[in-house]
């Protein structure tokens, strides 16, 4: 085969990832497949509990196709969970109703030798890339397919902890008291995600997003190791395997250290959580090349003119340069569909 150029990209999303300004940005939601939608509470108890239906890939496509039907969202998210990674790799995994994930943990050098090798996810996450297959298929031509993983450090959070909330405490004692044992589980988990990503782009993903969403948790050094370094790592692999697929890196609440953050680990995007202004992220991080965001999710349960005043104060702040629109974290179970409506209306109408 002649090697041929790379097209220029047609739909919305991969056009502002490759750096091009447009004049409405293109719009999806973070969990956009989840219980605020009543089609998706009734997908979710079909499948009986959360990780039934991530590990069905007939349902976990239904989910992830539900939001794009009733909004007409410019991308779809593959419906999973980042801590399927850590399962994958021999740990057990539960959800409780109304607290969130459990998992055994990991936190000596016996335990962190006895978790399987990186190359043994595939086994657990055969079910993740039959769900982006038919997501391939079934999405609207426009719609772009965005692939997922959560970071090594917001991973290895849960894993050390075995619980998730406000718990990054376990993972902050243990880097500093058995640094090379932590170092071990962000490498073994570095390893797999470039495995499961790889895998995911594989079977259709056309952009992969990295979710570190306790990067905000790390200073210093610590922010450059466990932050910086597995991200820049994962996507040097992945653009080496795969050199036309974008990724967007999600350090929420990294803050400052936004700042640079694309450029030292080679993400195409750096989507941005609601407690920076877009009006600094647009001078100090847009700079760089296309930014996300950044819509506090809580406007999706309050609605009204708050919610069209601050959507179209970001839409004009980032309006110089490459912008994903997208909320600053998930949406809430407490949100209201019509607030969704109203977000993508003004965003798209004016
Ligand atoms: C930390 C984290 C997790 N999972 C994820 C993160 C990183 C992003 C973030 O900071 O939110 C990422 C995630 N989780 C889920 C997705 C699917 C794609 C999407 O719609 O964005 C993605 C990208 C589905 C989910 N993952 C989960 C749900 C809710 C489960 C349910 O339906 O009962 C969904 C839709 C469960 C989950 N999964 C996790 C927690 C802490 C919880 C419980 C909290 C909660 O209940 O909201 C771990």
């Amino acid at each position: 085969m002649t090697a041929m150029p790379t097209p220029r990209p047609t739909k919305t999303l991969l056009r502002a990832l490759a750096g091009e300004r447009l004049p409405t940005p293109p719009i999806w939601m973070m969990r956009q497949a989840g219980r605020y939608l009543p089609e998706y509470r009734a997908t979710r108890a079909q499948a009986g509990d959360f990780l039934s239906l991530c590990y069905t890939p007939d349902l976990a496509a239904e989910v992830t196709l539900q939001p794009i039907r009733r909004f007409g969202f410019d991308a779809a998210i593959l419906f999973a969970d980042i801590l399927l990674i850590p399962q994958a790799l021999g740990m057990d995994l539960w959800f409780v109703t109304g607290e969130g994930p459990r998992l055994s943990t990991v936190t000596t050098p016996a335990e962190l030798a006895a978790l399987k090798p990186a190359g043994a996810v595939h086994e657990t996450l055969a079910p993740v890339y039959e769900t982006l297959r038919i997501l391939s298929r079934e999405l609207p031509r426009e719609t772009t397919l965005i692939g997922f993983a959560g970071a090594p450090w917001t991973v290895a959070t849960y894993m050390v902890a075995g619980r998730g909330g406000l718990e990054q405490a376990p993972a902050h004692a243990l880097k500093d008291q058995d640094r090379a044992t932590f170092q071990g589980i962000i490498d073994l988990v570095t390893e797999a995600t470039i495995t499961y990503l790889s895998a995911q782009i594989e079977a259709g993903a056309e952009v992969v997003k990295l979710f570190d969403s306790w990067a905000g948790s790390l200073r210093g050094q610590d922010f450059d190791d466990f932050a910086l370094e597995p991200t820049r790592r994962i996507i040097a692999a992945l653009k080496d395997r795969h050199p036309d697929i974008p990724v967007i890196a999600f350090p929420r609440e990294a803050g400052e250290r936004y700042v640079g953050f694309a450029r030292a680990t080679g993400a195409n995007c750096v989507a941005l959580d609601n407690s920076v202004a877009a009006e600094w992220a647009a001078e100090h991080v847009q700079k760089d090349g296309c930014v996300q965001g950044n819509l506090a999710p809580g406007h999706m349960v309050t609605g009204g003119q708050a919610l069209v005043d601050e959507t179209r104060r970001i839409v004009a702040a980032f309006s110089n340069g490459p912008h994903i629109f997208n909320l600053g974290h998930g949406i809430t179970p407490d949100a209201n569909p019509d607030n969704v409506a109203l977000m993508i209306q003004t965003v798209r109408g004016g």
